[in-house]
């Protein structure tokens, strides 16, 4: 599992009065369950791109368990991730024409890392995220299946930490409880710190800490709260 650390942090686009994202300090602890709350616009997405690496950021430090990715390369932030972040995204990004367990297996056949306990954990995944047609086309799915082979592939390398991007917005709330219920209990399970960006009240509500921001800045954070009020 993965500490999160986060200094300084300030993130412009060209055209914008006031940075995107704008983080003085903010830590997460190693497997803790965070949800990420905010209106459009409030600089969700960007905190995504930054802390998993698919944006890079000139100003400030993003430390994972000690290790600073802001100062990493692109193609080090890419292994990165690779290696230790789960990402489950609200529009799957799986490919059609593929299984379910060629899509839960492409990356690491693309890293040249597919041994037999990986395809045997594939499977393992599978059938966790309760799906039992491993050789079931991708687009011959429903959506909330799609999104359960997703969890599966973004689990397959053990990763320290998932971060999931609003991942039951366009599923219907029984699939969205579904795969809210499942990425519970898979970080639970595999001890991985999991952050969640999302509007859904009932999942966000049902994780340890709820972390909103507002216009780029952490407008409120349970724990902080929590820790006034004591
Ligand atoms: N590449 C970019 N260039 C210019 N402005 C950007 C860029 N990316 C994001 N922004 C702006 O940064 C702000 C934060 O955007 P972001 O996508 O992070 O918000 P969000 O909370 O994820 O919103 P939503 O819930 O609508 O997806 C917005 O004002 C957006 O227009």
């Amino acid at each position: 599992m993965l500490a999160l650390d986060i200094e300084n942090l300030d993130v412009t686009f060209p055209g914008l009065s006031s940075p995107a994202l704008a983080i003085g300090r903010l830590s997460i602890a190693a497997g803790s369950k965070v949800a990420i709350t905010g209106a459009s616009g409030s600089g969700k997405s960007t905190f995504v791109n930054v802390v998993t690496g698919l944006e890079g950021t000139r100003q400030g430090q993003i430390r994972w368990s000690g290790e600073d990715i802001a100062a990493f390369s692109e193609s080090r932030r890419d292994r990165f991730r690779a290696v230790n972040i789960g990402l489950v995204m609200q529009e799957f990004h799986l490919f059609p024409g593929l299984s379910a367990l060629e899509n839960v297996l492409l990356p690491v056949r693309l890293a040249g890392a597919a041994t037999a306990a990986v395809i045997e954990r594939a499977h393992v995944l599978l059938n966790t995220v309760n799906l039992s047609r491993p050789g079931q086309k991708i687009e011959t799915m429903s959506r909330g299946e799609m999104q359960r082979v997703a969890i599966a592939r973004a689990l397959l390398r053990k990763p320290g930490v998932i971060i999931a991007d609003e991942p039951t917005a366009s599923l219907d709330a029984e699939s969205g409880e579904a795969v809210g219920d499942l990425l519970l209990e898979l970080a639970n399970a595999e001890g991985s710190t999991l952050i969640v960006i999302s509007h859904d009240q009932r999942l966000a509500g049902r994780l340890d800490r709820r972390i909103t921001l507002s216009s780029g800045r952490i407008s409120e954070d349970s724990i902080a709260a929590a820790g006034e009020a004591a």
